[in-house]
């Protein structure tokens, strides 16, 4: 189970990829995160659902040190994120979700420029930027602006950027959003064998079924609150993930009241 039981500043406490204790955050009286608290293992390929407005992305970004949280704390692998933003930033690769992008630059610039950013030597980061626009089928528009990619390209120039220093760990706010299958599929692919080499991937997503074949664990979020965690085994306990996340958080409305648009 992923649920903590240790205090992640003691001494003995093996530090997991990602330790979040009593975490909170209110917009205008709105509880967008209600003091949650759980740990990502280390090796994990970790789904977050939850319907919108469930607080994925608020609770993602006080992670990822974006934005402060009212309450609680983050450790990323026993580093505190709020404490010590600069050494646990640099053990993440982060895609946020509606963050610009400095977008007047090619695909090629902005990977580059996120590499040279993190202190990278400037053969390294070449080789790498071919490498991550190849195995993300960008070669072609390595040279165009980043202004003018569709949805998806920007998607993929994005998670380029938060992969080319090679961090120990991954957080990626719908990555598969706008993204084509054949390219969702090579992204699948790359993040399996992130895993498999030791790296932990942290995803939001809405797509129950991908994640259901991708995740090794999940927490359940709706209203600011966390409904289930655990491997994803233990969360589907034995049906589909879909159909728990629906006994979950409920709210099924068989499109009631719309007879209006009925055409006959
Ligand atoms: N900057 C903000 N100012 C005011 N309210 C906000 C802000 N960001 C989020 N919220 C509110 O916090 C709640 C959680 O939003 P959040 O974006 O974290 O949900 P989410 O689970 O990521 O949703 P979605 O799946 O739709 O992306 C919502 O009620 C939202 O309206």
């Amino acid at each position: 189970m992923t649920q903590p039981h240790e205090d992640p500043a003691s001494p003995s406490f093996a530090a997991p990829a990602i330790a979040i204790r009593g975490l909170g955050k209110v917009f205008d009286h709105v509880v967008a995160v209600n003091g949650v608290s759980f740990d990502v293992p280390v090796g994990s390929f970790f789904g977050l659902v939850g319907p919108n407005g469930a607080g994925k992305t608020t609770t993602l970004s006080m992670v990822t040190g974006l934005l402060r949280p009212d309450a609680g704390q983050v450790w990323i692998n026993g580093v505190d994120m709020w404490a010590d933003s600069l050494e646990a930033k640099k053990k993440l690769g982060v895609l946020a979700d509606g963050v610009r992008l400095f977008d007047r630059l090619s695909g090629r610039q902005l990977v580059t420029y996120a590499g040279l950013l993190r202190g990278m030597d400037r053969e390294t980061v070449a080789e790498r930027t071919d490498d991550l626009l190849r195995a993300l089928d960008l070669v072609d528009a390595g040279e165009k602006l980043v202004v003018d990619y569709s949805a998806g390209m920007t998607k993929k120039i994005a998670l380029a950027t938060a992969m080319i220093h090679a961090p120990r760990t991954l957080v990626l706010d719908e990555p598969f959003e706008a993204v084509d299958p054949v390219s969702a599929a090579n992204i699948r692919s790359i993040l399996n064998d992130y895993v498999a080499h030791g790296g932990t991937v942290v995803v939001s997503s809405h797509v129950m079924d991908l994640v259901q074949r991708m995740c090794s664990h999940v927490a359940v979020m709706a209203r600011g609150n966390l409904l289930a965690i655990g491997t994803t085994d233990e969360v589907r306990q034995g049906g589909s993930l879909e159909d728990r996340f629906v006994d979950l958080v409920g709210g099924r409305s068989n499109g009631e009241g719309l007879s209006w648009l009925h055409t006959s």
